[in-house]
């Protein structure tokens, strides 16, 4: 059968994008992993699926794949090419569309000027919302990985982050420490992590090893994170601009038990068809 999808980009995280309301499919894990081959297949960071709600009180599910074939709890930079593309196909008229996700519900706002701002709930820092392998909840907790103790902020945007501070992201040891950091055994179910430099209360620079996927060009839940964990650690205040690889995001939390609000751009870049195999 062929498949119509749409590939986008969120500050170049990129995305295939498949409905699933007006189409019919199932994708195997394998199938996910080929089509996010870059040379054998489609290509990118994560597939996301666009389903009708199980709960009547949302518009739609949204369900995300990492390119490993892994089913995960959410991705903000998605978040914002998800509500692109069901207003683009014409599923909604909305400008405030509510989803269902695995990591729980979003609320997606598509500004006039096309920016969109998610709603991505409250950040959760107990770790066993993570989960994170840890005798209680703290601002930093210490981890031996690569022979080094690392001291790392751990937060639940929906899916599971990591966060160290640096000096310097260009010289951050993204290679070595993301992988080691996401595969660590105090992480029964991986984690995504992000090395955040502190350029001022208002600003950042980040780059994120994201689980599943690898480093990308950004990661929406991994801004979301940095800030959250910079605002509890007093580094931070609201708002915060994150400058990723890919792009700026504009992060809101005024308040530690109110919800964080992530503005960013989403982009369409084609449409096409693919037989599954
Ligand atoms: N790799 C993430 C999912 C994608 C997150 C990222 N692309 C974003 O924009 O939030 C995970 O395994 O939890």
């Amino acid at each position: 059968m062929l498949l119509h999808f749409t590939k986008m980009h969120g500050l170049g995280n990129d995305f295939m994008v498949i409905d699933l309301v007006t189409q019919r499919a199932r994708l195997r894990d394998e199938q996910v992993r080929q089509l996010a081959d870059r040379r054998f297949g489609i290509g990118f960071d994560q597939l996301l699926v666009v389903e009708p709600p199980r709960d009547p009180d949302m518009d739609f599910r949204y369900r995300i794949f990492n390119a490993d074939g892994s089913e995960v709890e959410n991705c903000g930079n998605g978040a914002r090419c998800f509500a692109r593309f069901v207003r683009d196909q014409r599923l909604t008229h909305k400008h405030e569309i509510h989803v269902e996700t695995s990591g729980g519900p979003l609320t997606l706002l598509v500004e006039d000027d096309g920016q969109v701002t998610v709603d991505m709930g409250v950040p959760r820092f107990a770790p066993q919302a993570l989960p994170f392998e840890a005798d209680e909840d703290r601002l930093r907790h210490g981890l031996d990985v690569e022979g080094e103790r690392v001291e790392l902020g751990v937060v639940s945007m929906g899916n599971p982050h990591a966060v160290l501070r640096v000096d310097d992201v260009e010289r951050a040891p993204v290679e070595r420490l993301g992988p080691a950091i996401e595969h660590h055994p105090r992480f029964p179910r991986r984690v995504n992590v992000g090395f955040m430099e502190v350029v001022s209360p208002h600003e950042i620079r980040l780059r994120v090893h994201e689980r599943g996927s690898g480093e990308t060009l950004a990661c929406g839940t991994g801004a979301c994170a940095a800030v959250a964990c910079g605002i509890r650690q007093g580094l931070l205040e609201s708002p915060v601009t994150v400058h990723l690889r890919g792009g700026d995001l504009r992060i809101e939390w005024p308040a530690e038990e109110a919800p964080l609000r992530m503005t960013g751009p989403a982009e369409r870049v084609f449409d096409g068809r693919v037989a599954l195999a």
